[in-house]
């Protein structure tokens, strides 16, 4: 009789047998493809307060029921970048499961009112570009419009769109030279002066602006909170948002990739880099996001700090208890490496309320 057991026989067992595979690869999206993911997610208060307080963001609108109503919510709200990670957790199943990396996303909007605990999401992805990865034959580049909605109501309670790396069943050839041409090296064209506002309110940004307006400066400034990656935060958040991607729980599989090791999930870099920038501001509400890149891989050990850039500040929010902000916030290492970039918009309280 054999022993399936025995090591020897094992292996071999393992070898010839099948894998019941998971996840899609490049070949399988094309333009236009509509998926209905079948992963759920109730919004819970637990899951949000855990992604909050894991990645600092500790706005008290958010943890709070009096500092919530003084924001005009019935109670904490879910914050939107639980909802954003949820809303791309469960996509991941589907869509990047099969490996590579999360590399992008633009155009992520919220509707102006709050999402509330108890809400059931429903999420829906089209794919809405395929292309061929000039410099990496084994991989393809696809981009999905997500949507998150209430699974009740149908209202969408999230949508952007979202760019990874998908690997190909075949290769395919490639003239290995990238996209876009080196840019030629003139050295860096920074500003002469660095202004940091005076305080968080809509007002200390609009004066900083006003004060590095004709000259040569820029309002820029680094937050000194930092946040060193564990097994929480590599492992435990993705999970709880449904994220299935290999690249953030299997070491096995992941110590022969281009990474060598499982990777922080994009959205907790992210969020981690916001909330060091929103423990320097005084946040009323969130608007969206652009432009949004993941330029090198986040592992255990590696620390995540914060860089701010104010781009405009616009009296037109949607409270006259606020006001615009657009920000460049940069995510970045313990060796000072940029590893994630992106634009936000916000509405800042102003300080006369
Ligand atoms: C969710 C989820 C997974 C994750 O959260 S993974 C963690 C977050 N992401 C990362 O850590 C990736 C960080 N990025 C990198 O380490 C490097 O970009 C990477 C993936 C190693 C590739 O580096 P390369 O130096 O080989 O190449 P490029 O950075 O130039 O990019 C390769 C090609 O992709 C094109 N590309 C890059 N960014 C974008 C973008 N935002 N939109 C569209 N296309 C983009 C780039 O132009 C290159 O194209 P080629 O034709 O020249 O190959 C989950 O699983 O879902």
């Amino acid at each position: 009789m054999t022993d399936w057991t025995d090591p020897d026989t094992f292996a071999q067992a393992l070898e010839q047998v099948e894998t019941k595979e998971k996840g899609n690869c490049f070949e399988d999206f094309a333009d236009g493809d509509v998926i209905e993911h079948d992963p759920g997610l109730t919004l819970t208060r637990f899951g949000n307060e855990q992604w909050m307080g894991q990645t600092l963001n500790h706005d008290p609108a958010y943890w709070r029921t009096d500092a919530a109503e003084a924001r005009g919510y019935d109670e904490p709200p879910i914050h939107p970048d639980y909802l954003t990670a949820a809303t791309l957790g469960i996509t991941v199943e589907d869509l990047s499961e099969k490996g590579g990396y999360f590399l992008g996303r633009t155009d992520v909007r919220f509707p102006e009112a709050p999402v509330y605990a108890g809400t059931e999401l429903h999420v829906e992805s089209e794919v809405v570009n395929t292309a061929t990865s000039s410099s990496r034959p084994e991989y393809g580049i696809v981009s999905w419009r997500t949507r998150g909605k209430d699974a009740e109501t149908g209202e969408v309670l999230c949508s952007y769109e979202r760019t990874n790396m998908i690997p190909r069943r075949e290769p395919v050839a490639t003239d290995g030279s990238g996209a876009a041409a080196a840019e030629a090296d003139d050295g860096p064209d920074l500003p002469e002066e660095f202004i940091t506002p005076d305080g968080g309110y809509f007002e200390d940004f609009q004066a900083a602006l006003e004060e590095a307006d004709g000259e040569n400066a820029a309002v820029a400034y680094r937050h000194e909170r930092g946040r060193t990656q564990d097994d929480v935060t590599v492992a435990q958040l993705p999970l709880s948002t449904l994220n299935t991607a290999k690249q953030h729980h299997n070491v096995d599989v992941m110590s022969d990739s281009p990474s060598g090791d499982i990777v922080t999930y994009g959205d907790v870099t992210r969020s981690t880099a916001l909330g060091h920038a929103r423990s320097d501001e005084q946040t009323w509400r969130e608007v969206g996001f652009d432009d949004e890149s993941f330029h090198t891989f986040v592992a255990v050990g590696d620390t995540v700090y914060a860089f701010t850039r104010v781009l405009s500040a616009e009296d037109d929010a949607s409270s006259e208890q606020a006001g615009t902000v657009t920000f460049e916030h940069i995510a970045f290492n313990q060796d000072d490496e940029p590893v994630y970039s992106g634009t936000r918009t916000a509405e800042i309280q102003k300080r006369s309320n």
